[in-house]
This record gives structure tokens, sequence and C-alpha cells, in this order.
């Protein structure tokens, strides 16, 4: 795959992931492989500066703000931290310290990560005045009335040490103790659990009802003290003075002069964190002078001063009690394993997916095997290896089935293939299901207001079974289906309207070819147009297309041919549903501003804001949101924001108007 393209992909991943996880609270995979993606990106944007988006999660604090609480601007930015999760990284970081810090000595302070979510406390004039999210960084949500139900957070100091006004940060969290006991309470009510104790805090801070986070008994500690008038000169001492204030201050902190010892303490940490109240992921490393922190300074996203270290995820055993298979949209079979419920890392786990079988094969899987899982995702962890020794006599092997769990066919695998496939592609009911639900998401022909359970009713009623069904239906068809009101049924019959006007490489893609994803539909698109040049494309021209190869080729190959499938895109046609679209790479006006990064802000004579963007980009410029000292030029116009500009100032950053922006250009 050719390296933008793979940057696209990875943004792509990463954005949605960023997604699920800050507005849904929601892990669809585990952080490790998250971070691992965000390391992919990363290193690929240093490699290829020009193809680094102004925009990239690698740029910016994941979360954003919401709707429900009033948005209060952060008086100093909420960043992240860099993380890894091998000492040799570590290594390198104290290296890059020691660099920067031209051979002066220093020292860490190691603290635990706590696992919940950072939040910002104002004090002023001895006073809790707010309690706010961190958002995007720049900006987060008034949450004072839910903050002030921490029962350990002093609202009133009574201490003369500290300025008139400063803010604390911390970690506020779920205790582990409170997980439970919600978790109990909801299943014996027959509702779902909780996911684990870090989402639910974030879910938790969030919520309308302040009497209900009450009842959660959540908790915080603080960790950085941050202000104008510091009275500090090190984070140690702010710390102790802290915590003499009667600030909830985790104890686990520990001073440390070299990188071994602070190895040292990763070390013994690695398995004591399990007994403290709360989940942590692993541990921060600071640099302890606040002075030599500022000479580090900051990235765009996180501070040069500081690195988490994550450790690698956590591994249960339990015993498996049987394996369901499951049939996916292109009829391929994945194997679940059921498991004795078992608790891991602070979830309930009851299944983990084998994959394939290979996979099963790998493991060599026999009945009443006890396993060793470990969380991929939050939802769904996976089987890393079988604890023989545990192995009673000989049990029988588990066998993948021969035939469609869902339909009786003969299962296929394909040579090369990992996966079996059930090819009754047309009348396996979870195929049918699946390819309207692959046809109908976002990416694709995003019909809004049609869930699973609507299609899978649909379906088994024998009212759609192709996707181009769908535009066929009208109000007669849901008669008689229960809980169809006709506001929600005008609402579905809008939504599938609307989708005739999405972009072709988005139908192309909701297709759901075997092995065209997005990506490559686009790719299509820009090489074919439309549906009738791409059914007359051979082979040979198919592979020519960059990033297609021969099995892509030849799946698209095999859809085009199939009468049936002809049949349906003819019917999506009549339909009005798009099926061609003209569109054109980015060709570049210039070059003037290559390697050069803007920061833009205020109001502009001849340009809106996303103009002067496009500007800068089609001239070879990258965009960037926030001000760092690697930044060239601040573009700034009218009534831009005071902030900024003083950290413009005090990085020396160019300060450029807009007619001296035109003047580069040329
Ligand atoms: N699984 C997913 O789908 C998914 C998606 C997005 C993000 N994530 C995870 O979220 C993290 C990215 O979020 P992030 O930007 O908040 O970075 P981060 O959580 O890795 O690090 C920054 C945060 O650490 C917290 N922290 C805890 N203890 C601290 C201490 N003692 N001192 C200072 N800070 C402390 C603070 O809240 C701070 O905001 C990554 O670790 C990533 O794995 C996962
Ligand atoms: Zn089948």
């Amino acid at each position: 795959m050719d390296v933008k393209m793979r940057m696209e992909e990875l943004i792509h991943q990463i954005n949605q992931y960023n997604e699920a996880y800050y507005q849904q609270n929601e892990s669809l995979i585990s952080d490790q492989e998250f971070d691992a993606l965000l390391a992919e990106l990363q290193k690929l944007e240093e490699e290829n500066p020009l193809f680094a988006l102004p925009d990239s999660p690698t740029q910016r604090v994941g979360g954003t703000i919401t709707k429900q609480f009033k948005s209060v601007t952060h008086r100093f930015p909420m960043l992240s931290l860099g993380n890894t999760y091998n000492e040799q990284d570590l290594r390198d970081f104290d290296e890059r310290v020691a660099k920067g810090l031209d051979g002066e000595a220093y020292e860490y302070i190691c603290e635990l990560k706590f696992d919940g979510v950072a939040l910002s406390f104002w004090y002023e004039n001895g006073k809790l005045i707010k309690g706010v999210t961190r958002g995007d960084g720049t900006r987060g949500d008034d949450i004072t009335n839910n903050v002030k139900t921490i029962k350990d957070l002093p609202i009133r100091l009574n201490s003369s040490i500290f300025p008139r006004e400063f803010e604390l940060r911390g970690e506020g969290y779920m205790p582990l103790s409170s997980f439970g006991a919600i978790n109990d309470q909801k299943v014996s009510r027959g509702e779902a659990p909780l996911a684990n104790p870090r989402n639910a805090a974030s879910g938790t801070f969030k919520m309308q009802d302040s009497a209900e986070v009450a009842r959660r008994n959540m908790a915080c500690y603080i960790y950085a003290m941050v202000g104008n008038e510091n009275p500090f000169q090190t984070h140690e001492e702010s710390l102790i003075a802290l915590e003499k204030a009667q600030f909830p201050i985790s104890p686990t902190w520990r001073k440390c002069q070299s990188i071994s010892e602070v190895l040292n303490y990763i070390h013994e940490w690695q398995d004591k964190r399990n007994e403290l109240p709360l989940n942590t992921d692993g541990i921060v490393i600071k640099i302890n002078d606040y002075a030599q922190q500022e000479r580090l300074g900051f990235t765009a996203k996180s501070p040069r001063w500081a690195i988490a270290y994550k450790y690698p995820s956590e591994i249960a055993e339990t015993e498996i009690e049987s394996i369901s298979y499951q049939v996916g949209r292109t009829g391929n079979v994945t194997p679940v394993a059921n498991l004795k419920p078992v608790y891991l890392a602070g979830t309930m786990i009851k299944r983990a997916s084998v994959h394939n079988a290979n996979e099963m094969d790998r493991l060599d899987l026999r009945e009443k095997d006890f396993v060793f899982i470990e969380k991929g995702g939050e939802i769904i962890p996976k089987i890393t290896s079988v604890n023989v020794a545990k192995r009673q006599g000989n049990s029988p092997k588990f066998q993948f089935p021969e035939e469609c769990p869902a339909c009786g066919t003969i299962l296929v695998r394909q040579e090369g293939e990992a996966n079996h496939y059930c090819l009754n592609d047309k009348h396996c009911p979870p195929q049918i299901k699946g390819k309207i639900e692959h046809f109908i998401q976002r990416k694709a022909l995003n019909i809004e207001n049609l869930g699973v359970e609507t299609i899978d009713l649909l379906v088994e009623k024998g009212i759609i079974h192709y996707i181009a069904d769908l535009y066929q239906l009208n109000e007669g068809h849901f008669n008689g289906l229960e809980g169809f009101q006709s506001k929600s049924i005008n609402n579905i019959l809008q939504s599938i309207e609307k989708s005739k006007s999405i972009p072709f490489r988005q139908v192309l893609f909701g297709l759901g070819i075997r092995h065209v994803g997005a990506t490559i539909a686009e790719k299509l698109v820009l090489q074919f147009h439309s549906m009738e040049k791409l059914k007359l494309a051979s082979l040979e021209e198919l592979i020519a297309v960059p990033e297609i190869g021969e099995r892509i080729a030849q799946s698209l190959r095999e859809y085009l041919d199939d009468p049936d499938n002809i049949e349906q895109i003819d019917r999506l046609r009549e339909a009005g549903v798009q099926l061609s679209e003209e569109i054109q790479e980015i060709v570049l006006e210039g070059e003037a501003l290559v390697g050069k990064s803007f920061v833009i802000s205020g109001v502009f004579k001849n340009f809106e804001r996303e103009e002067l963007k496009d500007k800068i980009i089609a001239n070879g410029g990258k965009v960037v949101s926030s001000i760092s000292s690697k930044l060239d030029y601040l573009v700034a116009g009218e009534n831009m924001g005071p902030a900024k500009l003083e950290k413009a100032n005090l990085l020396s950053i160019k300060i450029i108007t807009e007619d001296e922006f035109l003047a580069l250009l040329h």
C-alpha cells in the first residue's frame, strides 16, 4: 500500500476510535493496539512531512467538548502525554532530556498513571470555583457541580501558601469498590453492566444529574499544580504542600535520580498496582524542576519533560465451555469461544474471539481446556494460549464445522485464505442482513434511523432481501409490524431518500464487494468514474490501478460478472442512487510553502478561514491547530485570541498579516 494511503487509513481508523472512546465512552480496541496505530502514524508523518495533515490525531488531544455543558476555555492547555510500552524508549527519552538540559543535573518524579479522566480544578481566593474536563485540550466542559461531589476534594482551603488564583490538574476516577457495587446492582436489575471503570468514570462525570454522580462515590487524585504565580520551585514541593493542605495525593509517588531508578519503580509497581483501590495503566515520569520543565517545553500535543510508560495488557485464565460459529456479511465464519466468566482488568469476560480455523489449530483447542485470555478490545478479548498442564487425558479437539451453521451450505476454504466461507451469499440469513447493515452504515450510504433490529425484522418477514429492495420500501410495508409509528417510518423513508445523493465512491464501498474497502473504492472511482466504465474494465486494467492487486481485481470481476449483482445495480440506478462521480487528486498550485507550518487565527479580508487553509495546503504548507515552538508562522487576522498571540510571542513565532501571507506565495 502506498504511504499516503496508509496514513489516510490510519487517520480514519484513529478518528473513529477516538470518537467512540471520548464521545461514547467505548473502547473498540485495546489501548495498546490503539497506541500502536498512533505510533505508526506518527512515524510515517515524521518520514513524510509533506503528507502530514494539519488536523492529524497526532497533533491534537483526542477529546471534544459536549453540548450539554457550558464550555470553558482553559487558561493553560490540557495536553496529553507521550507514551511507550518499552523500556528502551524510556532510555531514549532520558537521553533527549539530558541533551535538552545541556548536561545539567536533573531528577525525575515517578507517579502511577491513574486510569480515569483528566480534570482541571480552578481555585480562587481559597475556594474551588470550577471543575472542567480536558475536552479538546483548549476548551472543556464545565462540570463543577459533578466535581463538587468528590468528597476528598477540598472546596475551601485553610492554607495561606497558595496564590490567590491557581489551577490543579488531576485524574477523576471511579474507585473499584464503587464500580463493583454499581455493577452488582445493575446485574441484579437485569441491566447491562458498565464496561470498565475508566469508561464509567468518563460517563459519570458527564451526567446531567449531580445527585446520581454523588451516589457513585467518585474520587480523584491531584497530580499537578499550574498557574502564573506558582510558589514552588519543583513538582515535589507542590505535591508535599498539596498533601499538607489535605488534597488527595496518592502516596505512591517517588523521586528518582536516574532512569535506572525509574525502571526499578516500574518493576516494583507492575503487580503491586493491582492492590490499589483504582485501576492504573502505567506510570508517569516527570522532570522535577519547574525551570527545567519550561526549558524542555511542549510539542503540539504533549510536554517534552514527561512521558508515560504503559504496562502491557493483562492476562487471565479460564475454562472454555463451548465454541460458537458466527457468519459474517461476506460469509466468513468466525469461531467465538464461550468461556466460564472471569474478571480481567476490571471487566467480566464471557466470550473470546478465536479468529479462524488456523488459530484453532495453532492453539490446538480441546474441549474443557483452560486458556489464557488477553484484553484485545474492551469488548471481546482474545485467547493467547492453552494451559496444557491442566488438560485432562485426551479430551476431544474442537472441530471446525463443515457446514454453515446458519444455512447448512458446505463451507469452502479457498487457497491462501485463512477463513472458511459460506458461499450461499444470496440466501444465507446472516449474510443477507450483514450486507444490508454494511450498505447503510455511515461510511457507505449513511441511512440513519434504520437500525440493526429493524433490518433483521424486515429480512425475516421477507420484506427486504437485496440492498436495492430498500428503495422500494413504502409505508405499507410497515403495516402490522410492531413498534413503528408513522413518525419513525417517515424518518426511515426520508433517510433512504437522502441516501440517493451519497457519492458513488461510498456507494461502491457500500456494495460490500469482498476486499473493496472505502479507500480502494475511492481509488477505483478516481480511475473509472462510473459503474458503467468499471463494469467494462478487464482484469488487467483493474490490476493496473495503483493499490489494486490481483486479489482485489479478481474479487471485483467475480462480483461484476454475476448477473444477479448487475440486476441489483441496475435497480439501484433506477432508484436514483449515484453510480458515477468525477473526482480528481489534489494538484499543488505551487510549492512556495512546502515544509512550513501555519496557525490561522482571527478574521480575514480576502479569505474565509477554510479558503485560507486550502490555499496553504494547495501550496504545500501545513495547517496546525496549536502553537508550539516548531511552528513557522502565525497568520493573524482581525480579533485574534489574545492567548494565542501571547503564546506566539513567548515562543518568538513569526506573526504575519494576510498581505504578508500573500506575499509568501510569490
Ligand atoms: N482503546 C481505544 O479505542 C482508545 C481510543 C482513544 C484513546 N485511547 C487511549 O487513551 C489514551 C490517549 O489519551 P490521552 O491523550 O488522555 O493520553 P494518556 O491517557 O495516555 O495520557 C494523558 C493523561 O494521563 C492522565 N494521567 C493519569 N495519571 C497521571 C499522572 N500521575 N500525571 C499526569 N497525568 C496523568 C491524565 O488524565 C492525562 O490527561 C491512550 O493511552 C490511548 O490508548 C484508547
Ligand atoms: Zn450460510
